[in-house]
């Protein structure tokens, strides 16, 4: 094959869509990098923080809230294997082709944001080891932010390494990544469940000013595995088959996040009974290894985890651009995002507490990124009975142009989906049983599914009045 044919090699702007000779991905090249994606420490992190409604209500708010994002994550997941295109180009066909760019602009905003949030969590385990192995100052003790910079300046440099080419750079780190995580992640959880008692866990209760309503955790686990959902088709589209595209992600994802945050929930609870202090920050168990004199492993976890997550991160940042904008090729796309998100992640360091500003932006994710969702899924599967044309997704005369590139009847009930979720995310109900992001998300959907099918027969009947008169 010629070298300009040779598309295995070239990394596909938003909206163009991967031929059938360029879909490289393999099953469980798949299932890989949605482990990698989810075997990271803001996994455990989330883990600790949803501790703060005991350990039985956090195991099942885990086992519930995240298989059906990941639900949904494979539904949108198929419709990137069929169509071709990236997540965020998908939303020309509902939102419009110039309705698409305030999703990919706050889907690229959060993408940054997720990889300053993964570097942040991983500065403070290096922070922590510094201390350990140099007597250096750590996060949070005066002179902290040193070992805090050196942990982001290390982290920055494997993201630009890792996204160096592509999609094909990061399949190649989420191969040697998942090795390496399943042998010393698995090592490391033994090492911890050793030196931490399951049965004091599980009696375990939070003071009550730090308890955690069942409801507010199932918005915190939702939004924290939704997230994920807008990099999806950035990956399934060089799928194989549409099982690579549907299952694997949700075998990976769902497999490293009961994982880690299971990993998070007993590491946060096992400090809180040692130290006395419910403290999602000492949800890393790195923090336990390396107090037993196991650093470097310790350090190792750390270091890969953050890489193979924050590879899928910064791919969805960087491709959701090149849908706004055709001026950045794709690798350059991912090179501005991977250095802007390095000095995003500087940030927190002058904030009063990094966990209200992860809450914030948890809640943020669950309120914009629900409805969009809900609009993109009912949109393909029924109002256009699973057949988008990627040809018309760029084209300012087709169906997908709607009125001057906008639907505005998606962006009228996406605004009511986020109103909605602003509304019901304080109601005593939602907050006590299941959250607000669910209920929003069914809600949205049947909202689009009446409004879509009114506007259909409103131009039907139109064109139906047109025709009449031309005779
Ligand atoms: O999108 C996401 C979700 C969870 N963790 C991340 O790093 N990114």
């Amino acid at each position: 094959m010629g070298k300009n044919n040779d598309h295995t090699s070239r990394e596909f702007g938003a909206v163009e869509s991967v031929p059938a000779n360029a879909r490289s991905l393999a099953f469980w090249d798949m299932v890989a990098t949605w482990i990698g994606a989810n075997a990271n420490n803001g996994t455990w992190y989330v883990g600790g923080v949803v501790a703060g409604t005991a350990f039985a209500g956090s195991v099942c708010v885990t086992l519930i809230a995240n298989p059906i994002a990941y639900m949904i994550m494979a539904l949108i997941g198929f419709i990137g294997f069929k169509v071709g295109t990236s997540t965020m180009a998908l939303t020309r066909a509902s939102f419009g082709v110039r309705g698409s760019y305030l999703p990919s602009f706050l889907n690229t905003t959060q993408f940054i944001g997720w990889t300053a949030v993964n570097t942040f969590i991983a500065a403070i385990s290096v922070s922590f080891i510094c201390k350990e192995w140099l007597g250096m100052p750590a996060f949070g003790e005066p002179g902290g932010n040193t070992t805090m910079l050196i942990g982001i300046a290390v982290m920055s440099i494997l993201h630009l390494l890792s996204i160096a080419t592509g999609h094909r750079s990061v399949k190649i780190v989420e191969r040697i990544g998942v090795c390496l995580v399943l042998i010393l992640g698995v090592w490391e959880t033994i090492v911890v469940l050793q030196n931490i008692s399951l049965e004091a866990i599980m009696n375990w209760q939070p003071p009550a000013d730090k308890r955690m309503p069942l409801g507010s955790a199932m918005d915190v686990m939702a939004a924290f595995s939704l997230g994920w959902v807008p990099a999806i088709a950035e990956f399934t589209r060089y799928g194989k088959t549409k099982a690579t595209a549907t299952i694997a992600p949700m075998i990976g994802a769902n497999l490293a996040l009961f994982w880690f945050a299971f990993v998070g929930i007993i590491g946060t609870i096992g400090m809180a009974i040692t130290t006395g202090v419910y403290d999602p920050n000492h949800s890393d168990p790195s923090t336990i290894v390396s107090k037993l004199g196991l650093g470097s492993v310790a350090l190792l976890v750390i270091i890969i985890t953050s890489t193979t997550a924050n590879a899928v991160n910064l791919m969805a940042a960087g491709i959701s651009l090149t849908n706004i904008t055709k001026k950045l090729s794709p690798i350059t796309s991912l090179w501005l995002v991977t250095v802007v998100a390095a000095g995003l992640t500087v940030v927190p360091l002058f904030l009063a507490s990094f966990l209200h500003s992860f809450i914030l932006f948890l809640d943020y994710i669950g309120m914009v990124f629900g409805p969009i969702f809900a609009i993109l899924i009912v949109d393909y599967y029924f109002i256009y009975n699973r057949n988008y044309d990627p040809s018309a997704l760029a084209d300012r005369h087709g169906k997908y142009w709607y009125s001057n590139g906008f639907n505005k009847v998606a962006l009228i009930i996406w605004v009511t989906g986020v109103i909605a979720f602003l509304l019901l995310q304080k109601q005593p109900f939602f907050v006590s049983s299941i959250g607000a992001t669910y209920p929003v998300i069914v809600l949205t959907g049947t909202l689009y599914y009446i409004a879509a099918k009114l506007q259909a027969a409103a131009h039907t009947s139109s064109t139906a009045t047109e025709d009449t008169n031309a005779y």
